[in-house]
């Protein structure tokens, strides 16, 4: 609840301008200053917060002498201490339950804007929008706090005499605060309830009935007129009680194609020459990563423009290496290069200096133009752009002339600005990788000490597929979580990103299972069996139009073994405060991709930073695993964290493993581990149509359907 409200609260202040990372401490503090008390916080649409941020933005320009108009708060709340006002007694008295141990000292006195600064002249600040919406009032009427031991002790000299609610104006409505609960940060690392947070919230959603070895549902759907005849899931029939109505994000198309231009997004490719990761070739052969690749053109994306999806690619024949570096809306670069070829931004304004480039190994831009709309710009021949080792085509049986909205192929992880990241080879100790090691890995009589993540084991069979008994327990971890370990932090920097000022209590991280693979500072070859995950997707996939309307989704065009590795989960890698602010950011379109927490094994690190909370977001920058739709509980992909170029346990790879053996043209599904259950969280789900007998949310709502019965 306190969440919610922080979240309204940082979101109406947002919506006069005022920045977050501004509002944030200073919130904290008024709310210790009124012990939680919200009333007098959300009275007069904020007006007391919007107030003390003003008379902070005013002390700050006013120690800068006046030049400063736009200053940003820092995340440390000491610069609110530095002022102490008095006000006069034309304001209702403070909460009754003030500080107790001053309430001998009572006064008169009350905190208030220093004589003779008038708020008016402050010009184009956030707070002068905030009076011209009318907003803010030239005389206050509520207390007006003052921060710091003297502020406090300032304001609470105040008569103990409780405002009644009658007293208090109520919020007016603000457009925002109507969307914040839809747009806050918590809801995708909520929305996407890992087994592990759903025993967090001791939801019994888990406790669902073990898939019997073997059990398959089969209902074969012919999809349409389809060249190849493509065999639909394997899915048991599944009746859904009302017919859905959400439209798919993924089938939302620009109405009307416009010339093409270049609106709003230059893009440039760009090598990652300061990177030390190896690639392997189409051909099979390595090269080092970081040459330039200066025949790959760079392709203007934006949302409106003609002519046929593949007259609009020009694909690469030869796999590469590049990043997409979006510039502003403006069309100004807004990034540069640094000499050892990494990419950075240049400007982020809302971003505060003191979460600061850290050794991110790649930095990308975030394409503001992208939040919302869509393009006409895939080539339905190899969706990847060339950037993997196979093409994988798009197919739609189901309409016309509709293909995915665009987004920008990756196919590797790229940080977006402030999470910690580091490839050095010098922080890859003798205890992480086999410099003695020679050829291949697996050959070797004695396991090396790049399986001692997987017990002393390889967790790969000389065929590339995942050891039975790994996967078995891999699968029971993410199933059965509650039988599994999990790590409780002290402070956690999930529930800091979900709510700065007031964090709950750490739900609990499931401990997973981790694979080990060689890497560049082994001295095993890029043939070497303990290195799967990393020569990237070798299957044959193909992105198609679910006749189910779960929109797009990722299917094998082979039969797959049980334990193959099918593709990564690729996107961009923020940490959980930058998803927090670009979720506030984002509308509803956003939702049609799933930021993935990396969560795994925060318990080895001890208290984690907040550039150290990761996760994955590709719904601007991925790969194809973002086309994998949910499937309730026996979903035919396990995802397995994966360590290749770094021994952080905050950063991994999640790589997609076959749970099962699978026949050709069979969806790929993963289970997303979301809760349908939970109602409390600020964006509702989809209805779900995976078709699983385990089905969660036809569960939910059988169970919704009797209650009303009864
Ligand atoms: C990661 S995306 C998967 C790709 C998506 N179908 C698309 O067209 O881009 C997740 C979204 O797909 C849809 N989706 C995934 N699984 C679904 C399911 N089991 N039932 C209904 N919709 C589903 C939902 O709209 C969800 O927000």
């Amino acid at each position: 609840m306190a969440r919610q409200k922080a979240i309204a609260a940082l979101n109406a202040m947002k919506a006069i301008g005022i920045p977050m990372q501004m509002a944030k401490p200073v919130l904290k503090n008024l709310l210790k200053v009124y012990e939680n008390n919200w009333e007098y916080i959300e009275a007069e649409n904020y007006r007391v917060l919007a107030d003390a941020i003003l008379d902070i933005q005013e002390s700050q320009e006013k120690d800068m002498g006046g030049k400063g108009k736009d200053v940003i708060a820092s995340d440390d709340p000491e610069p609110c201490r530095m002022r102490v006002r008095a006000r006069q007694d034309d304001h209702p008295p403070p909460p009754s339950n003030a500080n107790p141990n001053l309430a001998g000292e009572t006064s008169q006195k009350r905190p208030r804007l220093e004589a003779g600064v008038s708020r008016e002249h402050k010009g184009d600040g956030p707070v002068s929008s905030l009076r011209s919406q009318g907003i803010m009032n030239d005389e206050p009427s509520l207390p007006q706090p003052s921060f710091g031991k003297a502020a406090n002790q300032d304001l609470l000299q105040r008569p103990l005499t409780r405002q009644t609610t009658a007293e208090v104006v109520p919020p007016q409505t603000c457009n925002i605060s109507d969307r914040a609960g839809q747009t806050s940060s918590h809801l995708n690392h909520r929305q996407i309830k890992t087994p592990n947070q759903d025993k967090r919230d001791n939801s019994i959603i888990l406790k669902e009935p073990k898939v019997e070895p073997g059990t398959e549902f089969l209902q074969k759907h012919h999809t349409g007129n389809c060249s190849s005849d493509p065999v639909s899931p394997k899915d048991e029939p599944c009746e859904y009680d009302s017919p859905v109505s959400e439209t798919p994000i993924a089938m939302i198309h620009p109405s009307q194609p416009h010339s093409s231009g270049n609106i709003g997004q230059q893009s440039c490719h760009i090598s990652s020459k300061g990177h030390s990761t190896l690639q392997q070739n189409v051909d099979g052969s390595m090269t080092q990563k970081g040459q330039r690749n200066n025949a790959k053109e760079s392709l203007p994306v934006n949302a409106f423009t003609t002519g046929t999806t593949s007259e609009l690619l020009s694909v690469q024949e030869s796999s590469s290496f590049n990043v997409d570096v979006a510039s502003s809306d403006l069309g100004e670069k807004d990034t540069l290069i640094n000499q050892s070829g990494m990419i950075q931004k240049m400007k982020e304004p809302e971003i505060p200096k003191s979460r600061s480039l850290t050794s991110c190994s790649l930095v990308v831009v975030q394409p503001q133009h992208a939040l919302g709309r869509s393009r006409l710009l895939h080539d339905v021949n190899d969706i990847c752009k060339g950037e993997e080792r196979v093409r994988i085509s798009v197919v739609n049986e189901i309409s016309r002339e509709e293909y995915p909205p665009s987004f920008n192929y990756i196919p590797r992880n790229i940080v977006y600005q402030n999470a910690y990241v580091s490839f050095s080879l010098a922080r890859i100790g003798d205890e992480d990788c086999c410099a003695d090691c020679f050829s291949d890995c697996l050959a070797a009589p004695i396991p090396c000490t790049c399986a001692r993540e997987t017990g002393g084991e390889f967790a790969y069979t000389s065929d590339g597929l995942m050891k039975k008994e790994f996967l078995d327990e891999c699968i029971s971890m993410y199933r059965e979580p509650q039988k599994h370990h999990l790590f409780y932090c002290k402070d956690c920097p999930l529930e800091r990103s979900k709510n700065d000022v007031l964090p709950e209590a750490c739900k609990g991280h499931l401990v997973r299972k981790f694979v080990k693979e060689c890497w560049s500072k082994c001295g095993c070859s890029m043939h070497c069996g303990n290195r799967v995950v990393q020569r990237g997707i070798t299957r044959n996939l193909q992105v198609f139009l679910t006749s189910e309307g779960k929109g797009w989704g990722l299917r094998t065009l082979d039969e797959l073994p049980r334990g193959a590795f099918v593709c990564e989960y690729v996107g961009e890698v923020l940490t959980n405060m930058e998803l927090y602010d670009r979720t506030m950011q984002t509308t509803g379109n956003a939702e049609h991709t799933y930021p993935v927490l990396l969560d795994a094994d925060w318990g080895s690190e001890g208290a984690l930073k907040d550039e150290e909370a990761l996760c994955l977001d590709a719904t601007f920058y991925g790969n194809v695993a973002r086309f994998i739709n949910h499937r309730c509980f026996d979903a035919n992909l396990i995802e397995i964290p994966v360590e290749v170029e770094t021994p952080d346990h905050h950063y991994y790879h999640l790589a997609f493993f076959t749970t099962r053996k699978l026949e050709a043209f069979e969806e790929l599904t993963w289970d997303y581990g979301i809760d349908f259950d939970d109602h409390e969280h600020p964006i509702k789900a989809f209805k779900c149509r995976c078709g699983s007998r385990f089905c969660r949310d036809i569960k939910r709502r059988r169970r919704r359907s009797r209650a009303l019965v009864q």
